[in-house]
């Protein structure tokens, strides 16, 4: 196969070396680019124990004092700066916050920037941009017209010392920026080889080739992952688990990629008690087996020709930030020929197994010339602390590369003993802030174009434009229980999760309840809720099933109604059709080709016509596609 020049999908992007031309050296600066570096740091610090977000962080300092610090824990939990400003208190006045990205303040509440604002801070320096176009330069705008004085790195601040800084902001971010400029998930490949090159012997054998401390740093890379994808070969050669059991809450998604669904009836992967997995596979692969697998409680997608860039688009469609590639050569050379591979971690192990037909990390790339060769940027090693003086090394690090890492997909604790790991990465992250115009610059130059007038409107993730429809947008309610005292609920998510035990006899109930409600995110109270559900329905109150969109109603029409702006922002929708774009859940989203039966959306549009005094039932039907 021959590869074709130029396939990787990078019209907009810059290595990150390259961002800085200025050179002059200003102590500012200096002190500047440690407080947002140390805002990423901060940032990543949720990684492992949420699902993948948009991470922030945000210091707070007067005259070289660090007075305040937060970092974003999960979507819908309260935000970095929100947290720093509460931390740093009377010190916040003529303070300066330091963020490693602008705040998103997607619910239209403009928390973090009211919360700068009201508290007296001065200065805001900003790492970047943020990457999504509806929210780039809408709270740099907002900070800027309250009189505080922003400067962002590379653009009011230009030099040399903030290098390092605006690299640690790109990386801490890095799903989001490739999510965001190429419209695809951030894809890792991760390997373990031999000195020799080799991820198996001969016989397919690989139980192991890294040791302990590396495979336990696998773990951690795959709590930061929202999948992992194996190859059919692997499934059958291994009999993989692929979860994380490193102590952290995230659980990714378990993902097998088989074009002959030849695969073992007993296998680790289709027991999905704890973590689901999907296998993708050729329209009519082996039909029994994909109703066994059904019966299994697999996810079976089917694709006219699978192939990793059709399959990487779909994992875009479902909300899909981070991906992590564990398969064998066969599949990553297809991934790395698709383009669809940004970053590689090579864990390598001081051991030759030798054997001319064992297999290596990536299989045919259709490569004849070493002038060919893929050329990884931005490299980091690390191996384990050195127990000789620097010039004794076995191992030398190349001028300019760093030793150790912090950054996201690659773990900061810890070592992994005797093996080596290479990263890098094949494709540069994504630097999007000078390229793409945000939707006030869009505006000036074309008036007409407006991103938001579609007659369908899709809402999902909550930093999405309307996301604050989404059951995850952090934004508490409070309603009476069965007594009549009034509960605090984080999220409507919270609300409805423990809703499904109130009321049953079980006498485990309660603890479950109050467990829900405590739940710290409500991507949490959503896996406690539904584990719960799973593995004890004898706990679910009886009438759930006939009273769960009722439940759901009252906690949306308490949403709603408290929050001014949520409900301006719903009534504005009206004519259009709201649909939970959740391709996961058919009861409450809208599937991926409108299969779904859209409840959260229905219920929605019937809450406002609520609101507008409409009367429903002399409306027209809502689609069912719908
Ligand atoms: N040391 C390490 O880090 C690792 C080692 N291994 C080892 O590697 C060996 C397996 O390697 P390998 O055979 O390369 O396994 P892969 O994981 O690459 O699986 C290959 C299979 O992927 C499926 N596939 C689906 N779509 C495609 C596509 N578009 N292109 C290519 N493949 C596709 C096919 O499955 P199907 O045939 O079902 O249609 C194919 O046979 C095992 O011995 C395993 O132990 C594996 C992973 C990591
Ligand atoms: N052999 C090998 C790896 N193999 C990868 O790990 C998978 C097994 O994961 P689990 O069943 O969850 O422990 C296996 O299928 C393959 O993808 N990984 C490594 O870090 N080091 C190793 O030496």
């Amino acid at each position: 196969m021959a590869m074709a020049m130029g396939w990787f999908p990078t019209p907009f992007t810059r290595t990150t070396t390259s961002i800085i031309n200025c050179t002059n050296h200003h102590p500012h600066h200096a002190l500047d680019a440690s407080y947002v570096k140390r805002a990423a740091l901060l940032s990543d610090k949720s990684a492992c124990f949420t699902s993948p977000h948009p991470n922030f962080g945000c210091v707070i300092a007067t005259t070289g004092n660090v007075v305040g610090e937060g970092y974003l824990y999960a979507q819908g939990t309260t935000p970095a700066e929100v947290q720093a400003v509460e931390a740093a208190g009377e010190f916040c006045r003529g303070a300066t916050a330091y963020v490693n990205m602008e705040p998103g303040d997607c619910h239209g509440d403009y928390t973090a920037v009211s919360a700068f604002i009201k508290a007296g801070i001065t200065r805001v320096v900003i790492g970047i941009r943020h990457p999504l176009q509806h929210l780039r330069g809408k709270a740099i705008q907002s900070l800027r017209a309250e009189g505080l004085q922003v400067d962002v790195l590379g653009e009011d601040i230009r030099s040399i010392s903030i290098e390092d800084a605006l690299k640690s902001c790109l990386v801490v971010n890095a799903p989001l920026l490739y999510r965001s400029a190429c419209r695809v998930p951030f894809s890792v490949l991760k390997y373990a080889m031999t000195l020799d090159g080799k991820i198996a012997a001969t016989s397919g054998h690989a139980s192991w080739i890294s040791n302990k401390e590396s495979r336990s740093r696998v773990f951690e890379l795959r709590g930061r992952s929202d999948a992992v994808i194996v190859g059919g070969n692997t499934v059958r050669k291994d009999n993989p688990r692929l979860t994380p059991r490193h102590g952290g809450g995230h659980l990714p998604m378990r993902i097998v990629m088989s074009q002959t669904l030849d695969l073992p009836e007993v296998a680790n992967l289709w027991d999905v008690r704890e973590v689901p997995t999907i296998v993708a596979t050729q329209r009519g692969a082996r039909k029994s087996f994909q109703k066994f697998l059904a019966s299994k409680g697999v996810e079976v997608v089917e694709f006219d020709i699978l192939n990793p860039k059709d399959f990487v688009d779909y994992l875009y469609d479902r909300g899909y930030l981070s991906i992590l590639w564990e398969c064998g050569g066969t599949l990553s050379a297809s991934a790395i020929s698709a383009g669809v591979i940004h970053k590689v971690h090579a864990f390598v192990a001081p051991k030759i197994i030798g054997g001319k037909n064992a297999p290596s990390p990536v299989g045919e790339l259709g490569m004849v010339e070493m002038t060919q060769a893929l050329e990884l940027i931005d490299l980091s090693y690390e191996q384990k602390a050195p127990s000789k003086p620097p010039h004794l090394q076995d191992v030398k690090f190349l001028s300019g590369q760093t030793n150790g890492s912090e950054h996201h997909n690659t773990p900061p604790t810890g070592t992994i003993g005797s093996d080596v790991l290479i990263s890098g990465y094949l494709q540069p992250i994504p630097d999007l802030t000078p390229i793409i115009p945000s939707v006030d610059e869009t505006s000036a130059i074309d008036p007409s174009i407006s991103p938001y007038d579609a007659p369908i409107i899709f809402f999902y993730k909550t930093w999405d434009p309307y996301g604050s429809f989404s059951n995850f947008s952090p934004h508490p309610i409070r309603l009476p229980d069965e007594n009549g005292d009034y509960v605090t609920w984080s999220s409507v998510e919270h609300y409805y999760q423990a809703h499904k035990f109130v009321g049953s006899s079980n006498p485990n109930a309660l603890s479950y309840i109050e467990a829900i409600r405590s739940a710290k995110s409500p991507e949490e109270a959503a896996r406690m809720g539904r584990k719960t559900q799973r593995e004890h329905p004898d706990t679910v109150r009886a009438d759930w099933e006939s009273k769960k969109t009722e439940v759901m109603y009252k906690a949306l029409k308490c949403k709603f109604s408290i929050y001014p702006h949520l409900n301006s922002m719903l009534l504005s929708t009206s004519g259009c059709i709201l649909v939970e774009a959740s391709p996961h859940d058919l009861f409450w989203g809208g599937g991926r080709d409108g299969e779904g039966l859209n409840y959260l959306g229905r219920l929605l549009m019937k809450l406002r016509s609520e609101f507008l005094g409409d009367d429903d039932t002399h409306k027209p039907e809502i689609s069912a596609r719908y």
